[in-house]
């Protein structure tokens, strides 16, 4: 899988392996191969490497990882190439990423396209580079910029890396032509000068003892709990303090310890998920290969609240011109000065230039008049979580917009049918679940409803990349599938508060596990009122009242710890005293409250309900578990299709930490037989809460022993 051919005495060895030339065994082979017939070959002066298809490479073909070693490392290939006196040129257009720059490093000499970009993002994938990049980069970049590159992972661009000594040329025009040229032009110069084992690092006046230590507590403190980025600083460190060949061997002991840790299982799976749920499919037929999307040239966004004002950010910033519509110029106005807002501050954060702010704000048209919706392609409401409003408003929509316009409704709780059934133009009717905040937060929860048709379902996935944001598919059911899952996680938490935890305990539980915050500090922060008033809906719409009194809502348990909060004024952040106690309005500390011990202990005395020691070990296992079962139940049900979209969900929804892959990957890991099990011993010990009867499919898959991929075909949903 690299072509060789011969130019006006240059051998030209292209990788090809398609889509991004990954490095597979038979790759690496092909490179090897051409190398040695290169060297071998008297009528060749010079050899050019170089990519089919629009990029040099991406690296190690990472689907073979699990595979084992086998064929040529890079750092065999690159040591032929050091001993080598003919000059190899690395011709590199599009990526050079991970192994693809090494392999480039160990030609003698890199030329790139205007468009490439290079970089080292193993860490990406709980790795470190492993075929020499730690010890060659530095050489070529130096220790800083080449410690900054590969602690994050992030790539740069070609004119950066030729300042930065990685690249030789950046060139115009046809790379390979310009690969030849150079070549031919370094074929009488001696190798041994050009090749990166010859350098020293440069240090660039830095002391390594005290750089050393600074990197490794920096990174320790901001990459908490991922294993890779402090083994990339100790290869680069390593690097610089001894000889080349010793580097090389302990990069690659590192290499191979972090490729068999589960950190980098599980960041490999969610790299894979993530490709994974942009293959979409409907119950009714159509999916991603066949359903064409519309073209979205402009967006309306009704409702200039928190949401709506966030959505018509992320909108803008993509480049997109938008109109956002309020009912009046009053909250029209708040509107734009809290997108204004959202946009300076990343201004000031220096994402973002003031000129290009601008820019984008030059292509909002705030509007109270519904007629300037009605040349859009796609209108996005986002007004209260009323289903009566949003009825009203879609009616409306349906009237003034053209009839190709896709109307999305952006809701977390309502059915979709019956917001689309208040519109002649179900087909065109989506939900798309923005998560707050809107601007920020990457998951977009796209919902169909019976009728949406695949064209729609194409656009809406398509427009949710434009926006930068992570699209993914579900079927319509109460609370989709983000919320349906939360619910049961966050129902543990209190009742694990009922029996005898502290709010402040389940959240170190949690966030010592790696979830960026508590569940309860996330209750305070978006308000306790919030969650209460939609109980109280839902309890009213079954013509039941809740009270601090109620243990059991319709036969269930459940906890009444809100009310009680809410009761006595205490909705979180914004009051300075929810779950926690803040310094006054404002404040952004939790600090544990004896009042809410207080309010604790007497709900218990007045419901009888006693109160014991409740380990971090259950608190942990219950939450989990719970939100576990009611994943295998939404994949029963087809609302997702494959586990992977349930995992990309709280990777993104909830910042689940990547390197535990995502709780239905963490299902996997721990073994379906013992999280059965367990469910079902849950289901004996709490006979009132139905989120502990055990998923069928559950069941049936934890005899199976199927691997996760296979999780949605074995549940019968799975639409492609
Ligand atoms: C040989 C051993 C010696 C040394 C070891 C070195 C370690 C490494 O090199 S580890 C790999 C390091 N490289 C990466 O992490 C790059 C990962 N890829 C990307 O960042 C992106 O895919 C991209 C190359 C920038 C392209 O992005 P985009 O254009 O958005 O397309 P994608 O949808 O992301 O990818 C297209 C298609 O290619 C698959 N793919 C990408 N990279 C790899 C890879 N390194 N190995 C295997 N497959 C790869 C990706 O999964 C997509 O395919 P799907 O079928 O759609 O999943």
């Amino acid at each position: 899988m690299a072509e060789y051919s011969i130019r006006d005495s240059v051998a030209i060895i292209q990788l090809d392996n398609a889509p991004v030339n990954a490095l597979s065994v038979a790759v690496r082979t092909g490179l090897y191969d051409g190398i040695e017939r290169a060297a071998g070959d008297g009528s060749v002066k010079a050899v050019v490497v170089c990519g089919k298809g629009g990029n040099f490479c991406a690296g190690a073909d990472i689907k073979e990882f699990d595979e084992g070693s086998k064929g040529p490392w890079i750092t065999e290939i690159g040591d032929f190439m050091d001993r080598m006196r003919k000059p190899v040129v690395a011709a590199i257009e599009g990526v050079a990423l991970g192994g693809g720059l090494e392999v480039a490093l160990f030609c003698h000499y890199r030329i790139a396209a205007k468009n490439a970009r290079v970089g080292q993002p193993e860490v990406n994938i709980g790795l470190i580079p492993g075929g020499g990049g730690t010890v060659r980069l530095p050489r070529a970049a130096g220790f800083k910029q080449a410690l900054e590159m590969i602690v994050t992972g992030n790539p740069v661009r070609a004119e950066r890396a030729l300042k930065m000594g990685v690249l030789d040329e950046v060139v115009s025009g046809n790379i390979l032509e310009a690969g030849i040229k150079f070549a031919l032009s370094k074929a009488h110069i001696d190798t041994s000068l050009a090749c990166l084992r010859n350098r020293p690092v440069r240090m660039d006046g830095l002391n390594i003892d005290t750089k050393a230590d600074a990197a490794l507590a920096h990174v320790k403190s901001k990459y908490k709990g991922f294993e890779a980025p402090m083994f990339c600083v100790k290869a680069v460190v390593n690097a610089a303090r001894v000889p080349y060949d010793d580097a090389i061997q302990k990069e690659r002991e590192y290499f191979f310890e972090l490729r068999t840790s589960g950190q980098s299982q599980a960041l490999r799976y969610a790299f894979f998920a993530e490709r994974q749920i942009a293959r979409w499919g409907l119950p009714g037929g159509g999916d991603y290969r066949t359903a064409r999307a519309i073209p979205v040239r402009s967006v309306g966004v009704v409702g200039a609240g928190t949401m709506g004002a966030g959505i018509a950010l992320c909108i803008i910033t993509s480049g997109l011109p938008c109109v956002l519509l309020e009912q009046n110029q009053e909250f029209l106005e708040k509107g734009v000065t809290s997108l204004r807002g959202q946009l300076m501050g990343t201004v000031r954060l220096g994402k973002m230039t003031a000129g290009e702010a601008e820019v984008c704000l030059s292509r909002l048209k705030p509007s109270t008049s519904m007629e300037d919706l009605k040349h859009v392609d796609m209108v996005i409401e986002a007004v209260f979580e009323d289903l009566k409003l949003k009825r009203e408003v879609f009616e409306r929509l349906d009237k003034t917009c053209k009839p190709e316009t896709i109307l999305c409704t952006n809701t977390s709780t309502l059915d979709i049918d019956s917001v689309a059934t208040a519109t002649g133009r179900p087909d065109k009717v989506v939900g798309t679940h923005f998560f707050a905040p809107s601007y920020l937060m990457k998951l977009l929860e796209n919902i169909y409803g019976s009728r949406t048709s695949p064209e729609t379902v194409a656009t809406v996935m398509r427009f949710g990349k434009t926006i930068r944001k992570v699209p993914v598919l579900v079927g319509s059911c109460t609370g989709f599938v983000a919320n349906r899952m939360l619910a049961p996680y966050t129902a543990e938490a209190q009742f694990c508060v009922e029996e005898g935890a502290s709010p402040a305990q389940v959240d170190s539980v949690l966030m010592d596990f790696g979830m960026p915050m508590g569940t309860f500090r996330v209750s305070d922060l978006s308000g306790i009122d919030v969650s209460f008033s939609i109980r109280r809906e839902a309890a009213r719409k079954l013509g039941v009242t809740l009270t601090v009194d109620s243990r059991y809502f319709r036969g269930q348990r459940h906890c009444s710890l809100i009310e009680r909060l809410v009761e006595k004024g205490r909705l979180g952040r914004k009051t300075g005293k929810g779950w926690y106690k803040y310094e006054g309005p404002g404040g952004t500390v939790p600090l544990e409250d004896p009042d809410v011990l207080e309010i604790i202990e007497t709900h218990c005395r007045a419901l009888g309900i006693e109160r014991r020691n409740v380990g971090s070990h259950e608190i942990q296992e219950r939450m989990q578990l719970a939100m576990i079962n009611e994943g295998f139940k939404i994949l029963e049900e087809g609302i997702c299709t494959r586990a992977e979209e349930i995992d990309v969900i709280w990777l993104y929804g909830f910042g689940w930490p990547r390197y535990l892959g995502g709780p239905m990957f963490y299902a996997s890991k721990l073994g379906l037989k013992r999280v059965f099990e367990k469910i079902c011993t849950f289901h004996k010990r709490f006979p009132h809460s139905q989120h502990w009867v055990p998923s069928v499919l559950l069941g049936k898959l934890s005899e199976s022993g199927l691997p996760l991929s296979k999780w949605g075909e074995a549940a019968g949903t799975s639409r492609l």
